[in-house]
């Protein structure tokens, strides 16, 4: 049975005369991994931006766990569980992995983490926990600034984790890294989602990650839906056959 945890319906948004997004309607079932595909500048980006209240939309509704979120900010989604991250990292580059961890920690109402807010000492198990959880534990102390960029990608996953998102909105989460590394950030975002139980939508261009990874795949073109469905629907869909081969 359909339990979408992230709902859009017919969703637009332009750029000045650039119509980066047309009526784009889908959703993410909750617990599922679903991805989104599609060549440059096909307005995935955009998409992830309407969704976490980055930039209001021009028409269409948006809602998360229930709620109409699309007329809300940033922070006041994060607050409900839906967190972001970025094709390029964001973290504190002078200071060292736990630091980030323990200044990524939210106030949402209903957290675990903020609960505890007061105990530091609890902020910073879960902060070491975490960076174990993605492989990170024995780097902990160092500047984060000094780690490679996949391992900075790791960082950022864990400190989004720090916050105990329900759903997690990932931006090419693979791109730029190492092949050995690729195998470890899937295996991590696996397990988030299986143990965790964290939904992920994950916009990604490497396919051979997107088709393993997701269960349910969205792929855009010139700002619209092209196609859906299961990886294997959409590896033999010739409209995607025909999109990116006209988009590179
Ligand atoms: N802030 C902005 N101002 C003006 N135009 C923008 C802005 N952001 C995106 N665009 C345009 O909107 C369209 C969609 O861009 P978007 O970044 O959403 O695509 P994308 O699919 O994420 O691309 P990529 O795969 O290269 O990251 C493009 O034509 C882009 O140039």
């Amino acid at each position: 049975m359909s339990d979408p945890i992230i709902e859009v319906k017919n969703v637009s948004k332009s750029y000045g005369g650039v119509k980066a997004n047309v009526d784009i309607t889908m959703k993410v079932e909750r617990g599922s991994i679903t991805g989104i595909i599609g060549p440059n500048g096909c307005g995935k980006t955009t998409l992830f931006n309407s969704i976490v209240g980055y930039h209001p939309i021009d028409n269409g509704s948006i809602s998360f766990d229930g709620d109409e979120i699309s007329k809300l900010r940033v922070g006041d989604i994060a607050r409900l569980g839906m967190l972001r991250t970025f094709q390029q990292t964001r973290i504190y580059g002078k200071m060292d992995c736990v630091d980030n961890m323990q200044i990524s920690v939210s106030h949402r109402p209903d957290s675990k983490v903020s609960l505890f807010a007061s105990r530091k000492g609890e902020i910073r198990e879960r902060a070491e926990h975490l960076l174990e959880f993605v492989g990170l534990y024995s780097k902990r102390n160092l500047i984060s600034g000094d780690l490679s960029f996949g391992q900075q990608k790791l960082l950022e996953l864990a400190m989004a984790l720090m916050n105990e998102p329900k759903a997690l909105l990932l931006d090419e989460p693979t791109a730029g890294i190492n092949p050995t590394l690729i195998n470890g950030l899937i295996d991590r975002l696996r397990r988030a989602n299986e143990e965790l139980g964290i939904t992920l939508c994950v916009i990604e261009h490497n396919m051979r990650v997107i088709m393993n990874l997701a269960s349910h795949i969205y792929c855009l073109s010139n700002g619209q839906m092209l196609a859906e469905g299961k990886p294997a629907d959409l590896q033999n869909d010739q409209r995607v056959i025909d999109a990116y081969l006209g988009g590179h």
